[in-house]
């Protein structure tokens, strides 16, 4: 029952030319579920399956070395986001650690030197990821009406997409929270999870968990496609429960916006729908740095977590 409440969308329709069919359906489930809840799983979505299993192989061997050696790959840096090796602060209610890197060959990317295929293979889902992430966010400014290509000129500089390699522990007696309610501030996200499964999402006001399949990622929309849509998709809520008696390990991949950009409901969607706009415009950068905040110095209460009803337009 659960499982058929988040759809899985098989994308090979897309890799081949005629199959018009195949991909009207994919499309009417799309926009079924971003309407609805902004999240959908995904098969056949041109990222090897050996290949995203071995990313969580070596990540599991990485997590496990002594943090002498783990603290190798930290480094202070002036991204906009820490790459590398890093964990949360003693007081996060997210218990996880993580390694973080932008796209292949950016200069802020630090590595870890073992296990030693680990730098490759990040690398080469990176770049599939990125591949998936194109068709996907074509797919969806399609199911949008939106002209085509809009979404891909208006998120155009690749630069600031990101991938997470994430180790949650072991949830304790008392408390088993992994990563807190959230939505994504991204244009669209990926999570590979492996069969530990964690993952739920917020479905009419209850958490579904997403259990993992072999294969098929999932994909999430994120703020910016809420606010430019004017909320007609939405962001998906979400949350990481830790499993008992054993770690967790994901990949998360975030294919995101230049922080130059002005996000705003898009006239498509307001004067041309004849709607008032449910958010004020504002600097992705600028949104950007409270969500940086709100995780390196959490609020007390997880509810005061900056998201996007900081722009919600409310009279
Ligand atoms: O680890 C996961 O399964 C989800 C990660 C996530 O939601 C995030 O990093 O925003
Ligand atoms: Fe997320």
């Amino acid at each position: 029952m659960a499982e058929a409440l988040i759809p899985t969308v098989d994308l090979s329709p897309f890799f081949s030319e005629d199959d018009v069919d195949g991909k009207k359906k994919a499309m009417e489930i799309i926009t079924k579920a971003c309407s609805e809840h902004g999240f959908f799983q995904i098969v056949n979505h041109g990222v090897p399956v050996d290949l995203l299993q071995r990313a969580l192989e070596l990540s599991r061997i990485f997590f496990d070395y002594q943090s002498e050696e783990k603290l190798k790959s930290s480094a202070p840096s002036d991204a906009p986001i820490r790459t590398g090796y890093n964990t949360r602060p003693q007081q996060s209610p997210d218990k996880n650690e993580y390694l973080l890197m932008f796209p292949p060959g950016s200069s802020f990317n630090v590595f870890p030197q073992n296990p030693p295929q680990f730098k490759q293979v990040l690398e080469g889902v990176f770049s599939k990821l990125t591949k998936t992430a194109a068709l996907v966010e074509r797919i969806v400014n399609q199911c949008l009406g939106l002209p085509t290509n809009f979404l891909r000129e208006f998120n155009h500089d690749r630069s600031w997409d990101f991938m997470v390699a994430l180790r949650y522990f072991p949830a304790t007696e008392s408390e088993n929270n992994g990563l807190t309610q959230h939505e994504d501030g991204n244009c669209l996200s990926f999570v590979f999870q492996d069969d530990a499964g964690g993952l739920q999402v917020r479905m009419d006001g209850e958490w579904i968990p997403v259990i993992p399949t072999k294969g098929t990622i999932v994909v999430n929309l994120g703020d910016v496609i809420q606010v430019l849509s004017n909320k007609k998709f939405k962001s998906a809520t979400h949350r990481v429960v830790r499993p008992k008696g054993r770690s967790r390990y994901s990949l998360a991949f975030f294919h995101n916006l230049q922080g130059d950009k002005w996000v705003e409901p898009l006239p498509h969607f307001t004067k041309g729908m004849g709607k008032p706009p449910k958010y004020r415009g504002f600097r992705f950068s600028e949104y950007q740095q409270l969500r940086v905040r709100n995780k390196t110095h959490p609020p007390t209460r997880p509810e005061d977590q900056i998201g996007i009803t900081h722009y919600e337009i409310t009279s």
